[in-house]
C-alpha cells in the first residue's frame, strides 16, 4: 500500500467529537467582552437578588449559545442561590413544555404523564424557589421560535410576575436571539415589557483572522496534524466567510475530511472541500426546515412544488396556493395563513404585498424549490 493512502482502519480525527453540533470547546476566544457583560448581568442573582434581564442578539453562529452555555456552567459549578436551566425552544416551544423543563431542574423528574396543568407545574416550581429561597435564571435559546408560535408573553409574563402570586420568587430571563428582524423589546405586550427591561448585549459576525483562529483551532484539536494544509484552511475560511455563518465552517471541514477518507486519502484537498460545500452551505436550511411540523412540512412541499411548475414571471398569490393546498391537505384558511406567516418569518418564504394591487398577497420562495423538496423527503 502506498504510503499516502490510509489504511482501512485508519482515521484522519483525532477527536471527531470536536466537529458536532453541541460540542463546546474548551478553548473559547473572541467573545470576551459578552462574556463579561453576560457576568454582570447574572451577578445580583448570585447573590440572591433578581438577575438584570438579557436579550443576546447576534447572526446565527455568533457564539450565542456557547456564551450562555459556558456562563450556565460556570454558575453550576459553584454553590450559589442561582439555579440555571437552559432550554432550546426549537424544541420546547409552549408555555408548558418550558415550564415542564423548569420542573424537572427543581425536582430532578418528569412532571406526571397526564393530568398536570401547567398551573400546577407553575405552583409547584414557584412553591420550591420560596420554600428554598432560590433564584431561578431562565436562557431561552433561540427564542424567536415563541414568538413565530405566539408564546412568548405567555412564558414571559408568569416568569416575571411570579412575584406577585408568590412574593420573595425571583426570576431572571436570558433570551437569545438570531433573528436580526425581530425586536424582541417591541414584540412583549405592556404587561410584560413593564417587568422585563432588558439589556441588550449583541454578537457581531466574527471577522475573517477570527474565523481562521477558530476554526484552526478545532482542526489542530479534531484532526491529525497534516490532515489540513494551511492553503486547505484558507479555503475552508473563505467558503465560511461566504456563507457568513461560522457553522457552515465547522460542517464543512467533518465534511471534507470525511470526503479525504472515503477516497483513503491522508490529505483533504481542493476537491473534498469544494464537494463539501455543496451540502454544508444549506445547513441553515436543513435545521430550519428539520423544525417544522409535519402540517407546515407538508404545506412547504406544496409551495416548492408550485413554485418549481410555474414559469418564472408567474406569481403565486396567497389565495391561490391555498386552493392548492386544500386539494392536498385538509386546511383551514386561518390556520394556512398562519403557517404562512411563520415560514415567512423563518425566512423560507416571502409573503409579500402585490405592488399597486389592492390587498393581494403573493409567496415566493427564498431558497431553490428543487433543494427544498430533496431536504423534505
Ligand atoms: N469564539 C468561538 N470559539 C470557538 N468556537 C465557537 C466560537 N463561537 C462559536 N463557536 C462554535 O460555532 C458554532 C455555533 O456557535 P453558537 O451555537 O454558540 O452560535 P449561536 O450564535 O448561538 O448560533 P444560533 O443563533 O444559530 O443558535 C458552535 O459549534 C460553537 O462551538
Amino acid at each position: 500500500m502506498k504510503k499516502d493512502l490510509l489504511m482501512w482502519d485508519e482515521t484522519l480525527f483525532r477527536d471527531p467529537e470536536v466537529f458536532e453540533i453541541d460540542y463546546v470547546p474548551e478553548q473559547f476566544n473572541h467573545r470576551e467582552t459578552q462574556m463579561r457583560e453576560l457576568a454582570f448581568q447574572i451577578t445580583p442573582g448570585l447573590r440572591g437578588g433578581r438577575p438584570l434581564n438579557t436579550i443576546c442578539r447576534g447572526l446565527p453562529g455568533t457564539g450565542k449559545t456557547t456564551s450562555v452555555r459556558k456562563l450556565l456552567g460556570q454558575v453550576e459549578e459553584h454553590e450559589s442561590k442561582l439555579v440555571p436551566v437552559y432550554i432550546n425552544c426549537q424544541i420546547d416551544n409552549t408555555k408548558f413544555a418550558v415550564f415542564a423543563q423548569i420542573y424537572q431542574k427543581l425536582s430532578g423528574r418528569h412532571p406526571p404523564a397526564s393530568g398536570t396543568s401547567f398551573k400546577q407545574i407553575f405552583d409547584f416550581v414557584a412553591r420550591r424557589l420560596q420554600k428554598e429561597e432560590k433564584v431561578l435564571l431562565v436562557a431561552l435559546d433561540d427564542a424567536n421560535y415563541l414568538l413565530y408560535e405566539n408564546e412568548i408573553n405567555k412564558i414571559l409574563y408568569p416568569l416575571l410576575r411570579s412575584h406577585e402570586a408568590y412574593p420573595g420568587t425571583r426570576i431572571g430571563v436570558i433570551t437569545i436571539i438570531s433573528d436580526m428582524n425581530v425586536d424582541l423589546s417591541r414584540e412583549v405586550d405592556p404587561r410584560v415589557a413593564s417587568v422585563f427591561r432588558p439589556t441588550e448585549i449583541y454578537f457581531p459576525p466574527y471577522g475573517t483572522d477570527e474565523v481562521r483562529h477558530i476554526l484552526s483551532e478545532r482542526v489542530m484539536t479534531g484532526l491529525y496534524p497534516g490532515a489540513l494544509s494551511d492553503a486547505m484552511l484558507d479555503l475552508v475560511v473563505e467558503q465560511t466567510m461566504k456563507s457568513g455563518d461560522l457553522r457552515v465552517g465547522l460542517d464543512l471541514l467533518k465534511r471534507a475530511t470525511l470526503n479525504a477518507e472515503t477516497a483513503a486519502r491522508r490529505q483533504v484537498e481542493e476537491d473534498d472541500i469544494c464537494r463539501a460545500y455543496e451540502v454544508s452551505k444549506y445547513l441553515h436550511l436543513t435545521f430550519t426546515l428539520r423544525t417544522l411540523k409535519d402540517e407546515e412540512k407538508d404545506l412547504m412541499r406544496i409551495i416548492a412544488t408550485l413554485s418549481r411548475e410555474k414559469d418564472e414571471k408567474e406569481e403565486m398569490n396567497a389565495g391561490g396556493v391555498y386552493e392548492k393546498a386544500k386539494e392536498h391537505m385538509k386546511l383551514g384558511y386561518t390556520r394556512y395563513y398562519e403557517i404562512v406567516k411563520k415560514l415567512d418569518a423563518m425566512r423560507l418564504i416571502n409573503l409579500n404585498y402585490r405592488q399597486g394591487r389592492g390587498r393581494t398577497r403573493v409567496i415566493s420562495l427564498r431558497y431553490d424549490p428543487n433543494r427544498i423538496l430533496k431536504l423534505l423527503v
